[in-house]
This record gives C-alpha cells, structure tokens and sequence, in this order.
C-alpha cells in the first residue's frame, strides 16, 4: 500500500494540555485564596521557568491559543510560558468562568488555623468534598470589598457573581467553556489551558467521565502539564492522561496539595 493510502487509514489526532498556574503568593503561605487575585511568588516563576516549560520544550509542544482565567496567577503562567517558548504571538482567551472556585469566607484564612477551627474533615469537605460549598463571604472579610469591586470582574453577568462555590459549582461553570475548547481541540487547534486547582479537577472530570467521588480523591499540583490526546473522528480520548516530568516530583508535589499544610 502506498503511504497516501495508508494515512487515509490512520487516526488523526490532536493533544491538549491542562495545566495549573505556579505557585500564588497565597499558596506559599498557606492561604485560601479562590477570587482574591493573587501573583505568582517568586517561586511561582521558578516552577513555570524550570518544570512547565521544559516539559512542554521536551515533549515539542506548541499552541495555537491559550486559555486562562482573568486572574493573575493563571495569566502571568501564560505569559511566562509563551514569552520562553518564543510564541509571544500565541493568542490568550482569557474566560471569567475558568476562575478558581470561590473560596467564600475562607478566603485569606490559614488553611491549618481554619482546620484547628473547624477540624480537618470538615476543611477537607470544603476543599475536596463534591458538594462542599464553604460558608459565604462577609462584608468583614478583609477581602470582601476588593474582591467584589475588582474591574477584572466587570464580565461577570448580573446575578452570577459568586459569594461561595463547591467543585460540583465549579464544574457546572466550566462546562460551557469545556465544550467551546473541545470543539476547537477536534478541529485540530492546539490548546493550552492554564487555570487554577480547581478548576483543573473540574476539567479533569468532563475529560475524563470520572465519577463524583472519584474526583474527590484528585490533586493537581502547580505547573505539571497534564496532556491528553483526541482522536478527531471520533472525539474520544486516545490513551490515559499524562502528566509531563518527573514521576517522583510529581508524586511529592500532589501530596502537597492534597495535604492541609501546616
Ligand atoms: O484557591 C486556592 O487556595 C487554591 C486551591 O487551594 P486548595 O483547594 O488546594 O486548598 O487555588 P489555586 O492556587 O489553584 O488558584
């Protein structure tokens, strides 16, 4: 058979990477920090500049648009990774409905003080409990007021704007956005989403069918891309998720997360 022939025959396929931002100013102290718009920590930059940007050099990864939120720390990843990649030019969609999850009145809270609080089963039902929606944010919140007048969320739609979320509210948000960026995916655009933990887990999800509880169970750490390949005739996934680096690293870095913190 020729090869013209053959290729008729073979899968066309395309990838698509989910990634989450570096490390925010908040995650290093430990903080809650959902809609408060965090920048990436000096670490934060280290982690795009030596583990996500390597990974996506080495496996020869380029994209035709990223996606992130419209907060910083999911921006500024971007950024870092298109202007070291030399793909400056790639465009950036920036969607309201990929922000991380609300965190309600904890945010700005410790998550080890909150835990000595309230116990650790019920801060993990807030973190990873499908259903877990944490108490809503009050205007005594010291960052009630800089949340709700923040201009980056001028977009949000009359009656959307959140005072708390849970991951299920979460993956109910992403999903419109989730199905637009398929669309795009099966028809052959490379796609970078840079977001946030959970809105990553909300992906992971609809991307992979996992069932309610099982994504209890999911943590994904800062700056890993995690890439799945489409075949694009029949929209499924080829083959599992992998997570780009190095397996110990990564295994370290996932404990993290899913751990309360001290
Ligand atoms: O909002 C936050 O504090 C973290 C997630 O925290 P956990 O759910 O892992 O506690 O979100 P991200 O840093 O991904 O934007």
């Amino acid at each position: 058979m020729r090869e013209s022939q053959a290729s008729q025959f073979m899968t066309k396929t395309n990838r698509l990477v989910v990634l989450r931002h570096g490390e925010s100013t908040f995650n290093i102290e430990n903080k809650f920090c959902g809609w408060h718009d965090a920048p990436l920590s000096e670490f934060g930059i280290q982690e795009a500049l030596t583990v996500a940007i390597p990974a996506i050099l080495q496996s020869q990864l380029e994209f035709d648009v990223v996606y992130t939120s419209v907060l910083s720390r999911s921006r500024q990843t971007a950024e870092l990774i298109l202007s070291k990649t030399n793909c400056a030019y790639v465009p950036i969609k920036e969607d309201w409905r990929l922000c991380e999850r609300h965190y309600g009145n904890l945010t700005g809270h410790n998550k080890r003080d909150i835990a000595n609080q309230h116990g650790e089963d019920q801060v993990q039902e807030w973190r990873r409990g499908y259903d877990g929606i944490p108490p809503p944010i009050e205007e005594n919140n010291r960052y009630y007021y800089t949340i709700w007048s923040n201009p980056i969320y001028d977009v949000i739609p009359p009656g959307q704007f959140p005072f708390s979320e849970s991951l299920h509210m979460c993956v109910d948000r992403v999903k419109p956005v989730w199905t637009e960026v398929k669309q795009e995916v099966l028809k052959g655009s490379r796609v970078l989403m840079c977001v946030h933990g959970t809105v990553a887990r909300a992906l992971v999800q609809h991307i992979e069918g996992i069932s309610n509880e099982g994504i209890e169970k999911v943590n994904i750490p800062n700056c890993v891309p995690r890439v799945y390949e489409f075949d694009l005739n029949t929209g499924g996934l080829v083959g599992a998720a992998i997570n780009l680096g190095d397996p110990e690293y990564i295994r370290r870095k996932t404990a993290q997360v899913a751990a309360i913190g001290d």
